[in-house]
C-alpha cells in the first residue's frame, strides 16, 4: 500500500470537536468530541442523559448543533436534514421508531426512496427484487415484504427498521440501542450483522446499555457523561469497571443483588387456566407473596399477551386471584384498586406507557391523584415532595419536574415509568422488561428495588429480553412455550442454557 494510500485507510472518517447542543436551559451537548475510522464497529457509552441520542441525531441530520464542528472524510458537515446526511453515506436506527404502521414492511424499507419506472410510477418488480436481496444478503430474520406494518411485534418492527437503514448503503450506520428490543436470537443476528457490516469497511456507530454486547463487538468506544467526553479508548485496553466508573462517575460494585428469597407461602397472584386469543393456552401458575418470579422462553411464544391479559389490557378468559380473593379484571382501572391492585411496566414505552406531551410530574402522579386530595382539595406540596422522592430516588435526569416527558431521553422515559407504577402502591407488579433502554448504574439500582420490594411483601413477575437479568434476579423462571407455562426453573437450574433447553425442545420438534 503507497503511504498515501495507507494514510487514508487509518484517517478517520469522522471527527467531532467541541460540540455542543442546548434546549433551552437544559444542555444536551457541551464540547463533545469524538473520532471513528471506517471499518470499525465504535461503541458509544454513556449513561441516561448524557447525550448519545442528541448526538446522533445531529449526525443523522435530525438535529442542528448549536456550536462545534463535524468533519467526514476530512470535509466540513453539518446536514440540514436526514436526505443530507443520506447524501453523505450516513444512516441511523433509532430506538423510537419512525415508522408508518398502515404501509407495509416493504414500503416503510423504501419509503420515499423507492425505484421508479421511467414513468415516474413505483416499479414494484424492482422493488420487491431489492427487497429480497436486501434481506437475503444480511441474512434476515424472517420478514414477510408485504405483511402491514401494525400487525408486528415492536422486535419485528425494530428489524424492518434495521432494514430500512441498511437499503440507503451507508458507509456509515449508526445503531441506537437497536437490540433493546430484540430477542436472544435477533440481538445475536444483529451483533453478527455489525460486525459483517465493519468487515465491509464501513463505520458502525453502536449504542447500547449492554456491557457484553458492547465488549462482543466493539473495536474502540467513547464514553459520554453529561453532554460531555470522557474517555475514548481501544476496547481491549479497558475493563469494564473502568468503563462503568467513567461513565456513571462512582464505582459500581455489583450489578446483580444477592438473591436471598424472601417469598412466602401467601398467593399474591393465582392463575389458572388462562387463555387469551390465539396466543395463552390454559396457563396455570402462583406468584407468592415476597416472590420475583421471572418469565422467560423465546418471542413471540405468549410473554407479552400473558402481562397484558393480566393486567386487564387484552381479554382473556379462566381464573385470577389476588390475594386470595377471586377478581375478574375486565381492564387496567379494574386492575389498578391500590393496595390490593396489579400494576405494569408495559413493553411499548410511548403508546402505553407515557403521555409525551405531559410533565414528569404529570406522568407520575396523574394517575394516583387521589393520594394527594384531602376532601376534594389537591395538595400540591404533597405531591410535589413526592415526586421530588421519585425523581431522586430513579435519578430521573429532568430540567424540572415540568419538563415534558416526550423530551426525556429514552432510559429516562423508561425510569419515570417505573416510578408511576411505584406510586400506584399495588403490591403485586408486572414488570415487562423494566431496564430497556436503562443505564447500567440504574439497572443495579431497579434489580435492588425489586429485591427490597419483594423483601416488603410485594409479589413481582418478571419478564427481561435480556435472559442474563431473569437467571441473576429471578427466584424462579417459568419459561412459556406456545402460549403455556413448558417448564419452571428453580435454584440452580435457572441457567441461560436451561431456559433456551426448556423453550426451544418442543418448537423443534413440533
Ligand atoms: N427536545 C428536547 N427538549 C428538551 N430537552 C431535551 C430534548 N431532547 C433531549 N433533551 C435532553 O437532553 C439530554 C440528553 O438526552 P439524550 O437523549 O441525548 O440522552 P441519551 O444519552 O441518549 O440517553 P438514553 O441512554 O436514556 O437514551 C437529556 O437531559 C434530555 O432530557
Amino acid at each position: 500500500m503507497s503511504g498515501e494510500l495507507f494514510e487514508s485507510a487509518c484517517m478517520d472518517l469522522v471527527t467531532v470537536n467541541g460540540l455542543s447542543k442546548r434546549y433551552g436551559g437544559i444542555v444536551a451537548l457541551s464540547e463533545a468530541t469524538f473520532s471513528a475510522r471506517a471499518g470499525e464497529v465504535h461503541a458509544l457509552l454513556g449513561e441516561n442523559g448524557a447525550g448519545k441520542s442528541t448526538f446522533i441525531q445531529i449526525l443523522s441530520g435530525a438535529v442542528r448543533h448549536d456550536g462545534g464542528s463535524i468533519l467526514v472524510d476530512g470535509q466540513d458537515y453539518r446536514p440540514a436534514n436526514p436526505d443530507a446526511a443520506q447524501a453523505r453515506g450516513i444512516a441511523a436506527v433509532f430506538q423510537e421508531l419512525s415508522l408508518i404502521p398502515d404501509l407495509s414492511v416493504e414500503q416503510n424499507i423504501w419509503f420515499r426512496h423507492e425505484p421508479r419506472t421511467w414513468l415516474g410510477t413505483v416499479n414494484r418488480t424492482e422493488m420487491r427484487r431489492k427487497t429480497l436481496a436486501l434481506l437475503e444478503k444480511y441474512s434476515f430474520p424472517a420478514l414477510r415484504p408485504d405483511q402491514e406494518l401494525r400487525r408486528l411485534t415492536l422486535a419485528e418492527r425494530q428489524i424492518v427498521e434495521i432494514a430500512k437503514g441498511l437499503a440507503k448503503d451507508p458507509r456509515i450506520l449508526i445503531l441506537d440501542e437497536a437490540t433493546s428490543a430484540l430477542p436472544a436470537r435477533e440481538a445475536e443476528w444483529l451483533l453478527k450483522l455489525t460486525r459483517q457490516l465493519a468487515s465491509e469497511g464501513r463505520l458502525v456507530i453502536f449504542i447500547s446499555h449492554r456491557m457484553a454486547e458492547v465488549r462482543a463487538i466493539a473495536d474502540r468506544l467513547t464514553i459520554f457523561r453529561n453532554g460531555s467526553t470522557v474517555a475514548a479508548h481501544e476496547a481491549n485496553a479497558v475493563s469494564d469497571n473502568e468503563i462503568v466508573t467513567q461513565m456513571i462517575g462512582r464505582h459500581l460494585d455489583r450489578l446483580y443483588p444477592e438473591r436471598v428469597s424472601t417469598a412466602t407461602d401467601r398467593i399474591a397472584l393465582g392463575v389458572k387456566g388462562f387463555s387469551s386469543g390465539s396466543r395463552l393456552s390454559g396457563v396455570d401458575f402462583a406468584l407468592r407473596e415476597g416472590e420475583v418470579l421471572g418469565v422467560g422462553g423465546l418471542q413471540g411464544h405468549g410473554q407479552r399477551e400473558l402481562f397484558q391479559a393480566l393486567f386487564g389490557a387484552t381479554r382473556a378468559s379462566g381464573s385470577i386471584e389476588l390475594w386470595g380473593k377471586p377478581v375478574s379484571i375486565g381492564n387496567p382501572r379494574q386492575a389498578l384498586t391500590g393496595k390490593d391492585g396489579i400494576a405494569l411496566v408495559p413493553e411499548d414505552r410511548r403508546g402505553q406507557g407515557l403521555l409525551l406531551t405531559k410533565s414528569v410530574r404529570e406522568n407520575l402522579t396523574l394517575s394516583v391523584i387521589k393520594r394527594f386530595t384531602e376532601n376534594g382539595l389537591l395538595s400540591r406540596q404533597k405531591e410535589a415532595a413526592l415526586v421530588k422522592e421519585m425523581v431522586d430516588f430513579l435519578r430521573i435526569k429532568a430540567g424540572t419536574p415540568e419538563q415534558l416527558a416526550g423530551t426525556l431521553s429514552g432510559g429516562n422515559q423508561q425510569k419515570v415509568i417505573f416510578g408511576k407504577m411505584l406510586l400506584t402502591q399495588a403490591r403485586v407488579l408486572l414488570l415487562y422488561d423494566p431496564t430497556r433502554g436503562v443505564d447500567v448504574g440504574t439497572k443495579g439500582e431497579i434489580f435492588q428495588l425489586m429485591r427490597d420490594l419483594a423483601a416488603r411483601g410485594y409479589a413481582i413477575l418478571f419478564h427481561s429480553s435480556d435472559m442474563p437479568e431473569l437467571v441473576h434476579v429471578a427466584d424462579r423462571v417459568l419459561v412459556v412455550r406456545n402460549g403455556r407455562i413448558a417448564a419452571t426453573l428453580e435454584g440452580d437450574h435457572i441457567s441461560e442454557e436451561e431456559i433456551l433447553r426448556a423453550a426451544m425442545l418442543e418448537t423443534r420438534a413440533a
